[in-house]
């Protein structure tokens, strides 16, 4: 999970947040937004107000003390964690050292937690992802690839543009197309409300580069 982090309006955004956004566009794979120029302050404001809104239509009793700080802390949850991911200027720091050891194999990092949310129904989307590159200039601190997923995951999302859009920002990080990932996730809108069902899951890709092109990589990568 990413940390509760403050960020300032005025923050600029980093250059790599910069580039990976603009990639998204150019893909015609960002997140569907609207500036409208709230404040995290004033975001926070609204959605309480909204949520007060919505307990008290389902006739909920926002005197009880246990309910009373629900649309509080919804509202918080919504900006500063679970939909963080929204805002680049969330954007992690991905620290990249030249490969010098010529590393020139894929790595690979496997089972990443995911955990993001439907944007259909707006209820969880708990997984794992493997991603993989082959190096060229630069080799990538490794937990910055569970980084890059983490801001991805913490936005509404539908899991086959959450894969993609971490396929590209990888792509545009290492500049290399040479990147792959898969997740498998379940949904909680399947599971825990509609059909119900409790065992499906659903596994989804993205390749790039000889991973798309080299049948034998992209069998090594999918393999366990
Ligand atoms: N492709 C895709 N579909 C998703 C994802 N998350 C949720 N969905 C689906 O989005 C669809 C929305 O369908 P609707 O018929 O509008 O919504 P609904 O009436 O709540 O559908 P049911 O879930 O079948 O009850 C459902 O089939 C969900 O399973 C996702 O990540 N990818
Ligand atoms: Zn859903």
């Amino acid at each position: 999970m990413l940390q509760t982090q403050m960020v300032s309006v005025h923050q600029p955004l980093s250059e790599q947040a910069v580039a990976v956004q603009e990639a998204l566009i150019a893909a015609g794979l960002e997140t569907p937004m609207v500036d409208n120029g709230l404040n995290d302050i004033e975001k926070r404001n609204k959605i309480q107000a909204a949520m007060c809104d919505i307990m008290e239509t389902l006739g909920l009793d926002l005197s009880d003390d246990s309910l009373c700080d629900t649309p509080k802390r919804i509202a918080k949850m919504y900006v500063d964690e679970i939909f963080s991911g929204l805002d680049y200027r969330r954007f992690p720091k991905i620290t990249a050292i030249a490969n010098k050891m010529q590393s020139e194999e894929m790595v690979k990092v496997s089972e990443i937690s995911v955990t993001s949310t439907c944007e259909h129904h707006f209820v969880t989307i708990d997984g794992t992802a493997t991603v993989a590159y082959i190096p060229k200039d630069q080799v990538l601190g490794l937990s910055k690839i569970n980084r890059l997923v983490d801001f991805f995951a913490q936005r509404p999302q539908v899991q086959e543009r959450l894969t993609q859009q971490v396929l590209v920002a990888l792509q545009t990080i290492v500049g290399t197309d040479d990147v792959a990932i898969t997740i498998n996730a379940t949904h909680y809108c399947v599971k825990a409300r509609g059909i119900r069902d409790k065992t499906s899951y659903t596994q989804t890709s993205a390749l790039g580069g000889a991973f798309k092109h080299e049948p034998a990589l992209r069998a090594e990568f999918f393999a366990r």
